[in-house]
């Protein structure tokens, strides 16, 4: 026998004795949670250049790269884990410079408030910057955000309200481009530059306005008592097609029956700013009004997006014939569209594939629109998102991610596709330890379905603890591989992370979320009106409880925002089950979630609406909540008010119940800080093993 034979034998040896050893822990929270996440994938006109910002353990900054080869260039050196976003990556329409936001949190209200999550004690700024793409030299243009560009290298931008206009070559100082009175929340040049159509809020009504020089009066769009949004010019410059929604506030209708909300298309004539109706949304709940994608590719034909098939779809809406086309038929839902800069295609990501898994993953997907082809350019066991069309030549770039390697950008020229930054994969990031989660699904009480990702990591005790991760949002859908949301992408960490300690870990799938249609998303009785979807929760807890690799007796529960609220629900109502868990940024208190009525109008179930809104709170169930909880929460949470947490530790603490909890200071909803993310991953993993582990 072999010295090689003899070790080998050694080992296997060792092995059977000691089982444990297979099962040890072989990676850290930091370890996994050095994933690389990248956002605001953009293309220049060209499509020549693709930029975007990349997070590399809570570094952010901005690479380019440039077909044919597309090696990524780093244009910036933002080299510490300071909490500055970015957001708002643009190229200029001539694809020379780059335009991009550094600072606030896009990711929730007060987005544009600066983010001082390192607590420095000179406030960081919010601001436009600006790279040169033959100089690659990059500098701030002015304090601000909401850009928009024009032409002549013009930068518009918001600040109270009103719009602002900067000179990317810096020749002038920012000016005010024109005073209204209103709030101004949006706008769009017309094709030939020469004219900004312009959104204003004046409280129950919403204009639309065009700007074009400082001796030319505004001249307003079809002006009536209603909301007008989402304007988007004919590519001749003749018309613009807006989105019309209710004005005022209307009747006090009852509080808990679910009613449509109606939205109108139009479109009218500039010069003369008279308007007309093209399509009146089906007046019934599917129909219902919600932001979505909204074009004008060519002077015959709209597209929009709109659910009231029961799906998120695409629909083309012909301006003379005022007929319309579903463009993505089927069982799945679209997000993430975007028109190609030549305005030929329209390229998406969407739930559906040949593998009932699809249903749990994300595939890109290309609409010609002269030919209405709709072809599908990705499948497998990967998550793919946020594409963009490159040129006119048929390339796409995405972001690509499978069950192990987080997100990349990739590169899809025919069916040869190529990975970008593989390389920045830090050495010591654990993809091949990481598992692939299985979809399950199981019935909630009420009969439905409910999809979930188990995470299990082979091998260890017959009976393992189990732990319930409940997402945020609500109207977010986890996936059978990393997020294509950064929060996500932190909570799939935290996942594979509880795996390798040796808990089963299932992400339950909850109503109110996206990807299974408009009746699992929008249902009766969510939320202060009832929290239907807990008995998926409930029900959640159950299943894992009753699988033969789980102890029964050992469920934990844990999750952020909106799963925190859920979490919290969990301990108060059934801590029997529910034996311990972390809430993370929850809410508490849905009391305040009605207003008091003004005037002589009140809805007539108000009163009640008031009581299953308290009885929907955790807070109404203290009483039998009998688990360990751990409560974490930031408290520049501009999402979900660290008072929900102060508020609910206050009561604990008139109730003399036990709790622990970590406040961290200067931080937002969305961990602007990694070490912040880490730090919290390993919070929820030390305080589920404490109870269920050790
Ligand atoms: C209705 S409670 C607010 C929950 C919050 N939603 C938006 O800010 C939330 O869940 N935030 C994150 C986690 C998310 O949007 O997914």
């Amino acid at each position: 026998m072999t010295a090689i034979d003899m070790k080998k034998s050694l080992f296997f040896l060792i092995l059977l004795l000691f089982p444990a050893l297979i099962f040890a822990q072989t990676f850290t929270m930091e370890q996994v949670g050095k994933f690389s996440f990248p956002s605001e994938l953009t293309a220049s006109p060209s499509g020549e250049k693709i930029a975007w910002a990349m997070n590399e353990q809570g570094k952010r900054n901005i690479y380019l790269a440039e077909g044919p080869d597309f090696s990524p260039i780093k244009l910036t050196q933002f080299n510490e884990d300071d909490g500055q976003e970015i957001s708002s990556l643009k190229f200029t329409a001539d694809g020379n410079w780059l335009v991009f936001v550094r600072g606030g949190d896009h990711g929730g209200g007060n987005a544009s408030s600066t983010v001082n999550a390192l607590n420095l004690p000179v406030l960081p700024k919010v601001e436009i910057w600006k790279i040169n793409l033959s100089s690659r030299k990059s500098e701030v243009m002015v304090e601000g955000d909401d850009f928009i560009l024009g032409p002549q290298h013009q930068v518009l931008f918001l600040k109270g309200g009103q719009v602002w206009k900067a000179d990317l070559m810096g020749n002038e100082k920012p000016t005010q481009l024109f005073q209204i009175k209103g709030n101004v929340n949006g706008g769009e040049f017309s094709p030939d530059g020469k004219k900004l159509a312009f959104t204003v809020n004046r409280g129950g009504h919403q204009l639309i306005g065009i700007f074009e020089n400082a001796k030319t009066p505004i001249h307003w769009i079809a002006p009536s008592f209603h909301r007008y949004s989402q304007p988007k010019w004919s590519p001749d410059g003749t018309q613009l097609a807006f989105i019309k929604t209710q004005g005022g506030t209307g009747a006090a209708f009852p509080l808990l029956e679910p009613r449509h909300i109606p939205w109108e298309i139009w479109v009218a004539d500039v010069q003369s700013g008279e308007g007309k109706m093209l399509w009146k949304a089906p007046e019934t709940l599917r129909g219902s009004y919600r932001s979505g994608f909204f074009a004008f590719p060519s002077d015959q034909e709209l597209i929009f997006e709109s659910y009231h098939e029961g799906w998120q779809h695409l629909f083309a809406l012909n301006t003379s014939t005022q007929k319309v086309e579903s463009l993505t038929p089927g069982n799945y839902m679209v997000e993430q569209i975007k028109l190609s800069s030549d305005s030929k295609t329209i390229v998406f990501s969407g739930n559906t594939g040949p593998e009932k898994e699809d249903l749990d993953r994300r595939h890109i997907g290309v609409l010609d629109i002269a030919s209405k082809k709709l072809t599908w350019k990705t499948s497998g066991n990967g998550i793919e998102a946020y594409p963009v069309a490159l040129g006119n030549q048929g390339k796409l770039a995405f972001f690509s991610a499978t069950p192990q390697r987080s997100h990349l950008v990739a590169i899809l020229d025919g069916d040869q596709s190529s990975l970008l930054q593989e390389n920045s994969i830090p050495a010591d990031f654990p993809q091949s330890k990481l598992i692939s989660p299985k979809q399950v699904s199981f019935k909630a009480p009420d009969g439905t379905t409910v999809y979930g990702q188990l995470f299990e990591k082979e091998g260890g005790p017959a009976k393992k603890p189990g732990v319930v991760f409940v997402h945020g949002g609500p109207q977010r859908q986890m996936l059978l591989g990393w997020s294509y949301m950064d929060y996500y992408s932190n909570t799939y960490a935290f996942n594979q992370y509880l795996a390798e300690l040796g808990f089963v870990v299932l992400s339950v799938n909850y109503r109110l979320g996206i990807g299974y249609g408009y009746e699992f998303h929008r249902p009766a009785y969510g939320y202060h009106q009832g929290a239907v979807e807990y008995q998926d929760i409930k029900a959640a807890g159950e299943y894992l409880s009753a699988l033969s690799q789980v102890d029964g007796n050992k469920i934990g529960i844990y999750g952020g925002s909106y799963g925190g609220y859920l979490t919290a629900l969990a301990l108060a109502r059934d801590s029997e089950l529910f034996k311990v868990g972390v809430d993370i940024h929850g809410v508490h208190d849905l009391d305040g979630r009605y207003a008091l009525p003004e005037g002589y109008e009140v809805a007539s179930d108000y009163e009640k609406a008031k009581k299953i809104a308290w009885e929907s709170s955790p807070i109404a169930d203290l009483d039998t909540w009998k688990s360990p909880v751990l409560f974490i929460h930031s408290d520049d949470d501009r999402n979900v008010s660290v008072s929900q947490t102060t508020d609910l530790i206050r009561r604990f603490e008139e109730k003399g119940m036990p709790y622990e909890s970590v406040l961290i200071p200067g931080d937002t909803h969305h961990w602007m800080l990694w070490r912040n993310m880490v730090r919290v991953g390993n919070l929820t993993a030390d305080f589920l093993k404490k109870h269920l582990m050790d």
